[in-house]
């Protein structure tokens, strides 16, 4: 953990790492995700689930202040989200990535570092060793003058996810970093994030794979798309993985979907008006 610098509020390690009450989120006044009422405790781990545009990304981005708030309230790591931005490690979606840049994996993890000394401020000897510690913690010390552009999707992901871990984030927000991995990194990538919740860190990562979940997470927060198309998602369940993941919750989530969960197949249909 980080102390907190010179002069600012003292850290309140005794508030919950994600606090919403009632809380909705959206972009231009309009609602994607709603009634969100819910307590994340620091140092577990979330896994958020749910099928295509029931809001995990706008929740995300709700608890890292760039999507709205448009009911309720939100505290994060005790403070306001943009407050709390800077205690956050984040991986967005791979496809957000842009990798045309001519920018080597050491200056990516360096980025990460920016929020602390500011853009344009060289990163010193000590920032250097943090850099040199975290890649060789993902693994990819004999990389690090690659260009980031050219490593492998696993590789970039846990690249990314350096670039999170290098400012000693109290918390990590994940975005479906699983997604086009091979079972070799995702079971890298997997220990890594077990390694981050061991330390404390609070974790939230959303993903299709409920397997993960499992693997990976504490708590499982289920969300269900709105009966419309244009209704914004809603939690389906909440809690420790076997009071959020039971069938009945998952089968409501996921409408016409098929999942698996504990080698049962699920397929459900819509109800139709
Ligand atoms: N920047 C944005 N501006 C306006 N609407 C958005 C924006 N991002 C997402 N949306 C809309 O918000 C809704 C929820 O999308 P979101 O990406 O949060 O869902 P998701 O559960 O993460 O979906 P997926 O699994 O496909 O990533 C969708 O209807 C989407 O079109």
């Amino acid at each position: 953990m980080t102390e907190a610098p010179a002069g600012a509020a003292p850290a309140a390690h005794d508030t919950p790492a994600i606090l919403l009450r009632d809380a909705a989120f959206g972009y231009a006044g309009r609602t994607r995700v709603a009634r969100l009422s819910l307590t994340v405790e620091r140092g577990s781990a979330v896994a958020l689930i749910g099928p295509n545009g029931s809001g995990k990304s706008t929740l995300l981005r709700g608890i890292l202040g760039l999507a709205d708030l448009t009911a309720g309230e939100v505290r994060v790591l005790g403070e306001a989200p943009v407050r709390a931005r800077r205690r956050i490690g984040s991986l967005p979606q791979a496809d957000q990535r842009d990798t045309s840049l001519p920018v080597t994996l050491r200056q990516v993890v360096g980025m990460g570092l920016y929020r602390e000394l500011g853009a344009f401020r060289p990163i010193g000897r000590e920032g250097r060793r943090r850099i040199d510690a975290v890649l060789d913690r993902v693994g990819l010390a004999p990389f690090a003058q690659r260009r980031f552009g050219e490593l492998s999707g696993g590789q970039q992901q846990r690249g990314i996810l350096a670039r999170a871990l290098v400012a000693d984030p109290e918390m990590i927000l994940l975005d479906e970093p699983f997604n086009g991995l091979d079972r070799e990194n995702r079971e890298t990538l997997l220990a890594l994030l077990r390694e981050v919740r061991a330390e404390g860190r609070t974790i939230i990562v959303s993903t299709h794979d409920l397997e993960i979940a499992r693997e990976a997470c504490t708590h499982a927060l289920l969300l269900s798309s709105g009966h419309h198309p244009e209704d914004p998602g809603h939690p389906a369940a909440y809690g420790t993985l076997d009071d959020a993941l039971t069938l009945e919750a998952v089968a409501h989530a996921f409408q016409d979907t098929t999942v698996e969960l504990d080698r049962h197949t699920v397929t459900t249909t819509r109800e139709t008006e």
